[in-house]
């Protein structure tokens, strides 16, 4: 007997087909069911206004959020990044697969690095997260470079460097990866340069709140590890009160001894566009346990940023 199809809601962009392209093999085989795909647009697919301007958080996710309650789909895969801190009344996120590369990369003509890039380089990034601290990188290595405040998808991004229209683009290599295009970046960026947007690199599986047995099946392949660290990084997030297009970037990582974890570090950043200014921390605590705890990690460190004056570097976010 072959079992009805799983239905999977997905934006049509090529980083999203990707994805849900992989979740819905792993799905496939931890259900025993196929899984279909079903292509649903979204406001942020369709509009031409910059991020900002249509106001921050979930653009790309209330479309496959409305047919996820209408019952249209069985369940959807979000960018962890893009997704609200808030939680949606009537869904839960049923898995947190393993997280990817969470670092930013660095797409440059003649395969140039950071550090070598040209004087007065031009480098495009439309998140502020980004601009921040590349721009703080710059001041204290002595570079001079200009921010370009750049959108579009993946490949409209690199295209601005292969038209030689920037020196550099600035990206996810997480993204990068899934389209098949991680072999042209130039330069991976370490995390104490530019840290990665909250839950950046790892995937969010949503489903109906109501759906016990898909809850079920999809825990399998929530990983512990990544759903603890990105729960702390989003807390943080929110305990700042930033939405995801907000100049914060934050990693929560494991520090081993040995072969034996011992602690979970997170680490956070809030910085002014331009760089002239950043705030930036690290805490550590003991591993996680609950989910409750992961939030405290977050919203400890979020106390002493604030103490440190993260808010007033926050002016310029969208909401
Ligand atoms: N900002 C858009 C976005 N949302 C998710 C990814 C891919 C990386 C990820 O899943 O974290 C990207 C592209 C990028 O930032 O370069």
């Amino acid at each position: 007997m072959t079992e009805k199809a799983l239905r999977l809601g997905t934006r049509r962009s090529k980083l999203a087909m990707a994805q849900s392209g992989q979740v819905a093999d792993a799905v496939s085989q931890v259900t025993g069911r196929p899984v279909e795909l079903v292509e649903i647009t979204t406001y942020g697919d369709t509009s031409r206004e910059h991020l900002a301007q249509i106001g921050g958080t979930g653009v790309f996710v209330a479309a496959l959020r409305d047919a996820l309650l209408r019952g249209e789909v069985d369940f959807a895969v979000h960018s962890l990044k893009d997704l609200p801190t808030a939680q949606h009344e009537g869904l839960v996120v049923a898995a947190i697969p393993e997280r990817e590369d969470p670092r930013d990369v660095v797409v440059a003509r003649d395969a140039r690095k950071l550090t070598d890039l040209p004087r007065g380089a031009r480098i495009g990034t439309g998140a502020p997260r980004r601009m921040a601290q590349l721009n703080a990188y710059a001041r204290t290595h002595g570079m001079e470079i200009e921010t370009v405040p750049i959108r579009g998808n993946v490949d409209t991004r690199i295209g601005y460097v292969s038209s030689g229209e920037l020196d550099a683009v600035v990206l996810a290599a997480a993204g990068l990866n899934r389209v098949g295009r991680i072999d042209e970046v130039t330069d991976f960026l370490s995390v104490d340069t530019v840290l990665p947007a909250p839950g950046q690199g790892a995937l969010a599986i949503e489903c109906a709140a109501d759906n016990a047995s898909l809850i079920a099946a999809l825990a399998e392949l929530d990983d512990p590890f990544t759903r603890a660290a990105v729960t702390a990084e989003r807390s943080l997030l929110a305990a700042l009160e930033a939405g995801c297009s907000a100049p914060v970037g934050a990693l929560a990582d494991l520090l081993a001894d040995g072969q034996t974890v011992k602690e979970m570090r997170l680490r956070g950043v809030v910085g002014t566009t331009d760089g002239s200014t950043l705030v930036q921390l690290s805490t550590t605590g003991p591993v996680p346990e609950t989910h409750e705890a992961a939030l405290a990690l977050g919203r400890e460190l979020a106390t002493e940023m604030l103490a440190q004056g993260a808010a007033g570097l926050m002016g310029e976010r969208a909401q």
